[in-house]
């Protein structure tokens, strides 16, 4: 049986300040946490306090009842039984696909390490490239080696960052389907750490959204996009216009002074008999959806329209909001 692994009240500074300030995350078995933020967020290095590659400046990691790091104590990483991958797949140069994924096993004993080796390298679709070494493999092929090695030894959990951020845009969509997959099938805690908003809201269950050092929300990822607790939050999980009351189209919301309105570019909706009234002033396909730049009441707002509902370039439409995906807060 799995056992979550925890951070309670971890706090990790450099120079004198905290890069990592008092952080609470239960990564349970057999979800995936995505940790979202920007840069210097201090998203890496909460993984690494997991990993136990930097010690606590306070607080604790658990996994299960059992205490990995302290401020009296760090286990080293080697004896935590946690999987790391990283962006630049960190493989044995010198190693095949094959014995890269065998190293982690030698306690199993030969014969049987390298039966298990092929059986993950099977899992991940490398059967026909066990003989290839690292600089044979494409990135994709790499990462997915890399995945198979940390998880072949069943470790108790793995932590990623950025793990798929290397990879070529066409091939990175396949790769983290196939690779999560392996990784939730494995029924363990798992923390992905990500720039990216789409791939947080795609491949986790949960996500963490991280700034200046602190966990500001937390949840299913689809909960925390349509409930954000603030709109640094919402952009945190993808585009958003922002607006000031003072700046709102007349007749779009109904805005109090000092509040500030967020709205997703798909909860900007066109409708032809709405009084507020926009100009178009770009109109862009992107796939399914087209992006529009639009001017109303000399604010410049971008909405994403079904592609057979969109206007030209040029022409005029009525716009309202959907609420559901339209956020009021203070301003900041
Ligand atoms: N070993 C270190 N010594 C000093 N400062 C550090 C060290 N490691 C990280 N920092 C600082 O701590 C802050 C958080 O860094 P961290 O790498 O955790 O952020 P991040 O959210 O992972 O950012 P990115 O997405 O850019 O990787 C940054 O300001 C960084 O410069």
């Amino acid at each position: 049986m799995s056992e979550s692994l925890s951070a309670i009240g971890v706090s990790r500074a450099y120079h004198g300040v905290r890069v990592v300030d008092s952080v609470s995350l239960d990564l349970k078995p057999g979800a995936i946490t995505a940790l979202l933020g920007g840069s210097g967020a201090g998203k890496s290095t909460l993984l690494r306090l997991f990993a136990g590659l930097e010690p606590v400046d306070d607080g604790e990691i658990r996994l299960g009842g059992r205490v990995l790091s302290s401020t009296k104590t760090t286990l080293a990483p080697d004896k935590r039984r946690i999987g790391l991958i990283f962006q630049d797949f960190a493989l044995f140069p010198h190693l095949t696909a094959l014995q890269n994924v065998q190293f982690g096993l030698k306690p199993l004993g030969k014969e049987a390490a390298q039966a298990e080796a092929l059986a993950w390298l099977g899992r991940l679709g490398l059967t026909q490239r066990a003989d290839a070494y690292p600089h044979e493999l494409s990135g994709g092929e790499q990462q997915r080696v890399a995945i198979a090695r940390a998880l072949a030894p069943k470790p108790a959990a793995i932590l990623m960052d950025e793990p798929f951020s290397g990879l070529d845009p066409a091939l990175r969509a396949s790769v983290r389907d196939e690779a999560l997959e392996a990784v939730r099938a494995a029924d363990i805690p798992a923390l992905l750490v990500t720039h990216d908003p789409m791939e947080a809201l795609e491949a986790a269950d949960h996500v963490a959204i991280m700034r200046g050092g602190r966990i500001r929300q937390e949840g299913p990822a689809a909960e925390v996009y349509m409930n954000p607790v603030s709109a640094d939050v919402a952009a945190s999980l993808g585009p958003v216009n922002r607006m000031a009351a003072a700046g709102v189209p007349a007749g779009l919301a109904e805005m109090a002074e000092g509040m500030e309105l967020v709205v997703r570019p798909e909860g900007i909706c066109l409708d032809p008999e709405s009084k507020v009234r926009a100009k178009v002033l770009a109109s862009q396909v992107t796939g399914a959806m087209t992006r529009l730049v639009l001017e109303a009441g000399g604010q410049r707002l971008v909405a994403l329209v079904p592609r057979h509902q969109a206007p030209k370039a040029g022409e005029e439409t009525g716009i309202r909001l959907d609420p559901a995906l339209s956020f009021i807060f203070p301003s900041a």
